[in-house]
């Protein structure tokens, strides 16, 4: 198990303008598994993964690893950001900055071209790619740095049906080889079929967290079935 974990969130808050973007907030989040967040446009989501990855500036209480290696965390964005650069080249960045030899590099590289289905664009500018491609590229660039936990904004958002197949198989590989998945989502099909945890966010707090088994079967709150029924909750 990585000594990273537990991740402990302690009454964190966030404000922004006078208003709270989200919390108080109290969460553990252990080493195994697939977490995925769930809630209603703006209810922090987003705001949540910053937090516990470390990219957003909370307002008061305690974010803390049991042991932190920022290098054992990665982040992939909704909107997925390429290098003007090759797709190799891409792959191979993170660990140039790592100062991996060369050897170790191109073997990377050729193992990760080949699991997102991507050797024969190799060469090709990362720019060219398909949203789902380029997607994909953007997991495996967080990936090949071989982290702990990979947080997830929802990764699949703008694809079709075939990349958010592919992106979930990679998804459910990685995870069952141990790494830690955190994951926002607005679609509830992904949600059932990825999750072992579920938070659900609702104007900034965590209304209801749990196994996502239990949750989906009987949740505990109002808000949380009329959510889960596809209803309005705010
Ligand atoms: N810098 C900021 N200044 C003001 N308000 C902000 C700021 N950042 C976020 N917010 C607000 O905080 C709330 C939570 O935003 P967040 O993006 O975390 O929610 P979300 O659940 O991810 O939303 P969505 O599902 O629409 O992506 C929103 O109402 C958003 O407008």
């Amino acid at each position: 198990m990585s000594a990273q974990f537990p991740l402990t969130l302690n009454n964190v808050l966030v404000r922004r303008q006078g208003k709270t973007v989200l919390g108080p907030v109290d969460h553990v989040l252990n080493a195994k598994g697939a977490t995925i967040i769930i809630g209603p446009n703006g209810s922090g989501k987003t705001t949540l993964l910053r937090v516990m990855h470390g990219i957003e500036r909370t307002t008061g209480g305690q974010v803390t690893w049991a042991q932190d290696d920022p290098a054992k965390h990665a982040f992939v964005f909704q909107t997925p950001i390429v290098m003007r650069r090759s797709v190799a080249k891409n792959l191979a960045y993170p660990l140039e900055l790592l100062r991996v030899s060369k050897d170790e590099i191109a073997a990377s590289v050729d193992h990760w071209l080949a699991r997102i289905g991507l050797e024969r664009s190799r060469n090709s500018p990362a720019t060219r790619l398909s949203g789902g491609e380029r997607q994909k590229l953007a997991i495996a660039r967080a990936l090949i740095r071989q982290p702990d936990v990979l947080f997830l904004d929802e990764p699949c958002a703008s694809l079709d049906g075939h990349a958010t197949r592919e992106i979930e198989h990679l998804l459910k590989e990685v995870a069952s080889a141990g790494t830690r998945l955190v994951m926002a989502t607005h679609d509830m099909g992904q949600a059932r079929r990825l999750a072992n945890d579920l938070v659900f966010l609702l104007d900034g707090k965590i209304h209801e967290t749990g196994s996502a088994d239990a949750l989906f079967a009987a949740p505990a709150t109002a808000e949380l079935a009329a959510f889960l029924r596809g209803d309005i909750v705010t």
